[in-house]
């Protein structure tokens, strides 16, 4: 089996970031979110979970899984990222399933759910999103056009109250959920769309 399926190693009470991703392919973006959940978070880990396919999108497009891990591992070398398709393995995409197993299989560690800001306005248009506000901690990172949509969403507005100042960020893992904070600093435009785009028109 590719050891890339298993779930990562962790220590009890490590602090986990799941990145998850379609990573179609990777960009300086998903870098920079990487980087800034690591330390913001003040993170043991960040793994990016990449995933079987995002069951909101359409896969005609989408590169096999093993070339996007490959890629994935290229832009993510580092001593605290990891990169895993323990989702297929598990046999979930649908992230409250993937979180509900994990926090089942692994009750020790203390994980954070991180994505960009775009992914936060589409929010309740994911399978149980509720259920994933109270299930872990989530860290939002801004990303160029996002913003207004991110925080003016449902799942911000039905939040509201349970955001976390981004000043104490470093306490998100290991809080009780629900709680989220929202990530503002540098940011990136890069987007997997527009690579594709380019590499059509070449
Ligand atoms: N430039 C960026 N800045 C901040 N977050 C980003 C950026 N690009 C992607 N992300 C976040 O990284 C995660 C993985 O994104 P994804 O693989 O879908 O990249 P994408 O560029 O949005 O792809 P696509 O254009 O195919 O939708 C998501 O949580 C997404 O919100
Ligand atoms: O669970 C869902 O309903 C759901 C809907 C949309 C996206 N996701 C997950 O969100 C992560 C980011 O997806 P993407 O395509 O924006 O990179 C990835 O792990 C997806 O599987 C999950």
């Amino acid at each position: 089996m590719d050891p890339r399926l298993a779930i990562p190693h962790a220590e009890p009470g490590n602090r986990i970031g799941l990145f998850g991703g379609s990573f179609n392919p990777p960009h300086s973006g998903h870098r920079l979110v990487a980087d800034i959940a690591l330390a913001r978070l003040g993170l043991d880990r960040l793994w990016w979970l990449v995933t079987p396919g995002n069951p909101l999108k359409d896969h005609s497009e989408l590169a096999p899984l093993a070339r996007r891990l490959d890629a994935v591992e290229a832009i993510a070398r580092h001593p605290r990222m990891v990169v895993t398709a323990l989702e297929t393995q598990l046999g979930t995409a649908y992230s409250a399933r993937t979180l509900a197993r994990l926090t089942q299989l692994r009750p020790r560690l203390n994980f954070v759910w991180v994505m960009g800001a775009d992914n936060l306005a589409g929010f309740h248009r994911w399978q149980d999103w509720r259920g994933i506000f109270a299930r872990v901690p989530i860290a939002v990172v801004d990303r160029p056009g996002a913003t207004l949509p991110a925080l003016a969403s449902p799942a911000a507005q039905s939040f509201a109250g349970n955001r976390l100042d981004e000043a104490d960020a470093r306490l998100l893992p290991g809080m009780a959920p629900p709680a989220w904070t929202f990530l503002t600093g540098p940011r990136d435009a890069s987007s997997s769309t527009r690579i594709r785009a380019l590499a059509r028109d070449r």
